[in-house]
């Protein structure tokens, strides 16, 4: 079956079909670098990061673009709060952002382009909005005249007369129509600058993206993606600048995550009722915090709570558990007895799942069935070996897919405990009882239980 997805654009599901076959050419707007980022602005990097690795896993080769807003306003005022150049707090907060990015297992995008480094082509940009008729100067600043867009609003489904009358746009006696927004900032007084044929100054927000994607992934690529604020008027303001620089069509899907609440609420900066992952990461596994990010369907709202995460927790344990207790099997499950061993359908539902709009939730409900299912066999019998291989190579391929490595994190784990049941076996045939009993508390410290059985010793977590 193939994937669909739903599209802001259209506002139904739709099948997914890319430019180029066997190609995704992918942007995901990334983070204004000037602080810790919390777990609600984490849940657009973690599911954005799930459906690429999705789309790889489906055979895609997929160019995903993540660009930094390196200068913002935001970024100048925290430099002048505390001393730093704007650009020592951007490489600062770039620098944290990919160590808390590699915690959740984001894998790193294709390119990461910065604002500063790509000022030749943002400039570009906006003089070819200027000779096409789409933007003004006034005073050192650049403005789209969103007017000369006829489609403005297709995105987010709103007129130019609703849109006007919207409360959350700047205004500005310098432009000609509320809803015009800035292409470039002239510079204040002893503000970082750069060099433009209309004086020196900055790049207003929204061009950034419009200028990155078309350098990295051409005029029009396959799909866009955000958090749901940014449809209006991020988003929206990028198709004006792309479409009206480039005459062709921008992204052919739209994808928008919903928000991560508390108590009710959007969890944002401004309102105060956020946590970074920078602070949860000592109370939690960094891979809770992705699989409580995941539990969700992306674009439903997602209530963060301790419950929420401590039941994250177990589950990824229950997971855990069940991959050692396959692993374990590995070596030891007796040959094949083919009409025994029945793997019901997991990898069709899982797809299914997935192809279903990236539906994680779904995704991970088959992946506690087959859990189940496989606890119930290993605890029933002496597990045959097509099955354990069978389940074992499912449960990992799934994870991975998720983005959780089962297999490559606790390798060394494993071996630890089984260096260390090796030795405890040592001191037991030496009688050396107190040897064998200090072992046995060492791994129960690590929270492994041991089982004295015919077949020798089994390990499992509490
Ligand atoms: N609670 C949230 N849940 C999901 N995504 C979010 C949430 N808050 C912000 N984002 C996303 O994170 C990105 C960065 O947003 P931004 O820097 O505006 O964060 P913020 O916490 O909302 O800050 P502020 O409230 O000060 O505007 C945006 O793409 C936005 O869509
Ligand atoms: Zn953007």
């Amino acid at each position: 079956m193939a994937i669909q997805l739903y599209n802001t654009m259209t506002r139904r599901k739709e099948e997914f079909i890319p430019m180029e076959p066997g190609k995704v050419r992918m942007y995901v707007c990334g983070p204004t670098v000037y602080n810790y980022f919390h777990i609600g602005n984490a849940r657009c990097f973690v599911v954005f990061d799930a459906i690429r690795r999705y789309l790889e896993y489906r055979g895609f080769s997929v160019e995903y673009i993540q660009n930094f807003t390196d200068v913002d306003d935001k970024i100048i005022r925290t430099a002048n709060e505390t001393g730093m150049s704007p650009l020592e707090v951007a490489n600062r907060f770039i620098a944290s952002y990919f160590e808390d990015a590699d915690k959740l297992g984001v894998k790193r995008a294709t390119a990461h382009p910065r604002v500063t480094e790509n000022m030749n082509e943002i400039i570009k940009m906006i003089e070819e909005l200027i000779s096409k008729g789409h933007a003004y100067v006034v005073d050192g600043d650049v403005y789209y005249a969103t007017e000369t867009f006829q489609e403005y609003g297709k995105l987010s489904k709103q007129s130019i007369e609703d849109l006007q009358s919207g409360a959350r746009i700047e205004v500005s006696e310098k432009k000609r129509n509320p809803l015009d927004f800035a292409l470039w900032k002239a510079a204040k007084p002893g503000e970082i600058a750069w060099d433009s044929p209309w004086g020196k100054g900055r790049p207003g927000w929204h061009i950034e993206c419009s200028a990155m994607s078309r350098k990295y992934l051409g005029v029009t690529f396959d799909i866009h993606a955000g958090g749901h604020d940014l449809i209006f008027p991020h988003h929206e303001n990028e198709i004006a600048q792309s479409e009206g620089a480039n005459e062709a069509p921008f992204a052919r899907y739209w994808l928008h995550n919903g928000f991560v609440n508390i108590r009710n609420e959007k969890m944002s900066k401004s309102a105060g009722n956020f946590l970074t992952v920078r602070d949860l990461v000592n109370q939690y596994d960094p891979s809770v915090l992705r699989f409580f990010l995941l539990s969700a369907h992306y674009r439903n709202p997602l209530n963060f709570s301790e419950e929420l995460l401590q039941q994250a927790e177990q589950g990824l344990q229950r997971i855990q558990t069940c991959y050692e207790k396959l692993t374990y099997w590995l070596d030891r499950a007796t040959a094949d007895d083919p009409d025994t061993v029945v793997v019901e359908g997991y990898r069709e539902r899982f797809e299914e799942a997935m192809d279903d709009d990236f539906n994680t939730a779904d995704a991970i409900s088959v992946i506690f069935d087959l859990v189940r299912d496989a606890n119930t066999k290993m605890d029933a019998e002496h597990p045959h070996r097509a099955f354990v291989e069978a389940y074992h190579s499912l449960l990992v391929t799934f994870m991975d897919v998720l983005g959780f490595p089962l297999a490559k994190k606790d390798v060394s784990l494993d071996e630890e405990i089984e260096r260390l049941i090796a030795e405890r076996n040592e001191a037991r045939k030496k009688k050396d009882w107190t040897r064998a009993d200090r072992i046995r508390d060492q791994l129960a410290e690590m929270g492994i239980l041991l089982e004295d059985t015919p077949q020798g010793v089994r390990w499992k977590r509490k």
